[in-house]
């Protein structure tokens, strides 16, 4: 199939790129001439493992970049858009979703033949019919349904995993406002053979995905309000989630008969909080709807407000040990919002080391990929270092904020020094018992209080 795809983001990009090696033709757009260049090139304007090498294989074949909607949108029978809808403090913000529906539609009226929009970005339930479909309708004097199609096709990749997630998606979303434009998302995924596909209406469409984010968020934040109170009254809320993580119903076993582990890839792990930029903006748009719905959700207010104070108990167990931080050497272990990616949008590192800084510690940071987005926020304020030993060298505390696997090599670190520091484990990756001086979430602290 011949489809543009605007917006070339995580999702865009990703997707595009992903298609065109399922054998599709792909045109992706972008309002960024810089990243179209980048793209042109072959060098992806994020960094996701495998994404290099499948841009690459595909350029100049099956995908091109442009930053001419019009001329994409001509050449393509499908246009999939996957551009931002930020939270704008109080509701979604569709500025961008508008923008593109407007471009689309005012080149469907110069255009002949049958073709098809597919929402890919996570809107709230009515945004594909209800806002997209009326501004297509306007711009293009054509009439949906008869003239073209709409769609919404919702993803579900994680960062730093996104290409597997893609390529083997546990199930693939097709809804649309009729049977033809469903065929027509059908058609682009009936490469993807054995995967479950759900055919449905857009608004279901719409929702499958807010529940499914806003699900995986209660999920952290349930496991975070239970590691606070694990680490007020003694127990360690890693050994009362495994007790409960041991049910089949939370560890599914695989075909290989293997249990899916750890408790983090079923969001039953406790830690210093979510971050990214879906969860907490997805979280809090359906909070909004909701209301606006007259249909409060106040379970997942309470997500968002325990997610909000859980970077803070970093800061707690550490002025345990430390209660005037001026002056100390503090090494943050991890910037990015989770490992494998150098996003570091809404990471729990942020505030933490923004209050380090304010209370005038000497703060040190390594991250294995995510320095440069982190030196844009914090520039020399930080001293960041490419080196996991040289940013832990001397300190008197180390906080793990990510759960990067390069952390591990931590107790071998530290076994051979003479005042080894302190270490908050902000995602609990490490055995409490193999450095000195340990301290975690959700485990009580070790100074009484
Ligand atoms: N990042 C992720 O892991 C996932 C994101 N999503 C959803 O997908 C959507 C996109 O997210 P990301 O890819 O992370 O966003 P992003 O912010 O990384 O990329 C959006 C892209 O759209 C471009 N853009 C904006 N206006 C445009 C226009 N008028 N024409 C052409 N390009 C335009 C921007 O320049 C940017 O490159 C959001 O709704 C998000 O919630 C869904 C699943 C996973
Ligand atoms: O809509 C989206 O954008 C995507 O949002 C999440 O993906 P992502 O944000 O990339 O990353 P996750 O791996 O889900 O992690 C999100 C956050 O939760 C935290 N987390 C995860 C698991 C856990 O047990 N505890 C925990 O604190 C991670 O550290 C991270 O900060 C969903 O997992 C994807 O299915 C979805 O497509």
């Amino acid at each position: 199939m011949k489809v543009s795809v605007i917006g070339t983001g995580y999702v865009g990009l990703v997707s595009g790129v992903c298609l065109a090696e399922k054998g599709h033709q792909i045109i992706c757009v972008d309002v960024d001439q810089a990243k179209v260049d980048k793209i042109n090139k072959g060098i992806p304007p994020i960094y996701e493992a495998g994404l290099e090498e499948l841009l690459q294989k595909n350029l100049h074949k099956n995908l091109v970049a442009s930053t001419d909607l019009r001329q994409a949108v001509m050449d393509t029978d499908l246009s999939l858009i996957a551009v931002g809808t930020p939270f704008d403090g109080s509701e979604i913000d569709l500025k961008y979703i508008k923008q593109v529906s407007e471009q689309i539609g005012t080149v469907l009226k110069d255009k002949d033949g049958y073709h098809v929009v597919v929402v890919k970005s996570t809107v709230v339930p009515g945004t594909s019919d209800g806002v997209v479909l009326p501004i297509l309708e306007k711009a293009s004097g054509k009439k949906a349904g008869t003239d073209f199609g709409v769609g919404m096709n919702p993803e579900f990749l994680k960062e730093g995993e996104a290409i597997p997630d893609f390529m083997y998606p546990d199930r693939i979303v097709l809804g649309g406002i009729d049977d033809r434009s469903i065929d027509a998302l059908a058609e682009l995924y009936a490469i993807f053979d054995g995967v479950d596909k759900i055919r449905t209406n857009t608004r279901t469409a719409e929702m499958i995905k807010y529940t499914a984010n806003s699900l995986l968020a209660t999920l952290i934040s349930f496991s975070n309000e239970i590691g606070n109170l694990c680490a007020t009254v003694g127990v360690d809320v890693v050994e009362a989630m495994n007790g409960v993580h041991l049910d089949k119903r939370f560890t599914p076993i695989l075909e290989t008969g293997e249990r899916i582990f750890p408790a983090s890839i079923t969001y039953l792990a406790a830690g210093c909080g979510f971050g990214g930029s879906c969860f907490p903006k997805d979280v809090k748009a359906l909070i909004s709807y909701g209301n606006q719905a007259g249909s409060p959700m106040r379970l997942l207010e309470s997500v968002i407000e325990v997610n909000a104070t859980q970077p803070e108990k970093m800061i707690a167990l550490l002025k345990q040990h430390y209660p005037v931080l001026q002056g100390r050497k503090i090494a943050v272990l991890g910037m990015a919002f989770k490992p494998g990616t150098d996003d570091i949008r809404e990471s729990p590192a942020l505030p933490v080391t923004k209050t380090l800084l304010e209370e005038q510690a000497i703060v040190t940071s390594y991250d294995p990929i995510a320095r440069h987005e982190a030196e844009k926020i914090f520039g020399t304020t930080v001293d960041f270092r490419d080196d996991l030993k040289e940013a832990i060298a001397g300190v008197d505390a180390i906080l793990i904020m990510t759960r990067w696997q390069q952390f591990q090599a931590i107790p071998e670190l530290l076994k051979d020094m003479e005042n080894p520091p302190l270490v908050v484990d902000g995602r609990r990756m490490l055995d409490k018992t193999s450095v000195d001086k340990y301290e975690g979430i959700g485990l009580k602290s070790s100074v009484a209080s």
